[in-house]
């Protein structure tokens, strides 16, 4: 079982739980937020930097690597761990949502998904199996299946013909996926109705994959009905099984997925808006490129110990960002990750002294304040 999580706690008054996730490359705590970086790099950032903020396990994406560089190449340098120097627990994300979020240029068949490249507007062909054979090549330590995500909103019909091809999907998947050392995960899709979330999770779980995405979510849906599919969906999930909200989150949409019962989520949020001279701090979001704080020379947040906060002023990243020097992202990249991991290790200790209501409304009430 080269992936399993062993729950060390579950949190007195929500669907929280504390565990720990063992992988081929280390073994992690949970709940986790997994860095992206879609391209074997988490964008601006060293290895070591990543994991100086806290970063443990890193996402990347098949559909990018397999337009460029190539997964062929990638196996031939010894694997994505090699290749980007990443000694922990890598994920790969099959593409599924990539291809789907082409629009007009992809066409879906049950055979696979017909694609032109957002590079050079070459043809591609993604199926099931040719997804495998590129996980396989990459060799993460967790690989999704190749799933069609359903866009919000849309009509029951497209969500139950999108669930549906996503389960044979998943066994044709699970048919070809031969690597001892990576677990490949299931993606339950449904939309956002009860009864194909439901038949989806039913479907895939007896499959027996060792862990779960929860697709199909955060792709423009209101939160509050996110959280109701999570609220309807989370009761019929196994108990021993990793469950990883796809896309998530914002700070509040992470609080409110470990809640009910979420252990794992990836988001390029947080180095996105770093790279748009935007940061989270402790009370609310500060776009530091702003004329405001151009003689302003406390630090992004003042509560915040990270590098960027210890040794800068918002004057001076300011003055980076506005005048396109690259150290000016870097700071707010690191800025950014460091305080999404802190958040994350603040919910593991309040799941552990069982307050973890008691921290969201603190943490929430200063936040949004902002
Ligand atoms: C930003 N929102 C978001 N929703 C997703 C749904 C899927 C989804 O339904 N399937 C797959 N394979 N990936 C998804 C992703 C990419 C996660 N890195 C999503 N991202």
């Amino acid at each position: 079982m080269p992936v399993k999580i062993k729950i060390e706690k579950k949190e007195k008054h929500t669907r929280a739980r504390l565990g720990k996730l063992t992988t081929p490359h280390g073994e992690v705590e949970t709940p986790i937020f997994m860095p992206v970086g879609t391209q074997a790099t988490v964008k601006t950032m060293t290895p070591e930097e990543v994991k100086e903020t806290g970063g443990r396990l890193v996402l990347s994406n098949t559909y990018h690597l397999y337009l460029r560089p190539g997964h062929d190449l990638v196996k031939e340098a010894g694997g994505l761990h090699k290749f980007m120097n990443w000694d922990g627990p890598i994920l790969t994300d099959s593409g599924g949502f990539q291809v789907f979020s082409l629009g007009p240029l992809r066409t879906i068949t049950e055979e696979g998904v017909e694609f032109r490249s957002h590079i050079d507007g070459s043809k591609h062909f993604f199926t099931p199996e040719k997804v495998m054979e590129i996980e396989q090549a990459l060799g993460a330590d967790i690989a999704m299946a190749f799933d069609e995500c359903a866009p919000y909103p849309c009509e029951k019909e497209y969500a139950v013909a999108a669930l549906e091809r996503t389960t044979r999907w998943a066994e044709r998947c699970k048919r070809v996926h031969k690597r001892e050392d990576q677990a490949l995960f299931g993606i339950i899709q449904g939309g956002v109705f009860p009864d194909l979330r439901e038949r989806s999770a039913k479907e895939l779980l007896a499959m027996d994959f060792p862990g779960y995405g929860i697709g199909g979510l955060s792709v423009g849906e209101p939160k509050e009905l996110m959280y109701e599919v999570l609220d309807q969906l989370m009761p019929i999930m196994p108990e021993d099984k990793p469950r990883y909200l796809m896309g998530v989150g914002s700070p509040d949409c992470l609080i409110e997925g470990v809640v009910r019962g979420v252990d794992m989520f990836d988001c390029v949020l947080p180095t996105r808006i770093a790279r748009n001279g935007t940061v989270f701090t402790h009370n609310g979001k500060l776009t530091v490129r702003n004329a405001e704080y151009a003689r302003d020379f406390r630090p992004m947040d003042q509560q915040c110990d990270c590098y960027a906060c210890r040794n800068y002023s918002r004057a001076y990243i300011r003055h980076l960002i506005k005048t396109d020097e690259i150290l000016g992202i870097r700071l707010t990249t690191i800025h950014n990750l460091h305080f999404i991991q802190h958040l994350m290790q603040n919910i593991r200790q309040a799941i552990r002294e069982d307050r973890l209501l008691e921290y969201r409304e603190d943490f929430l009430k200063v936040f949004n304040a902002g």
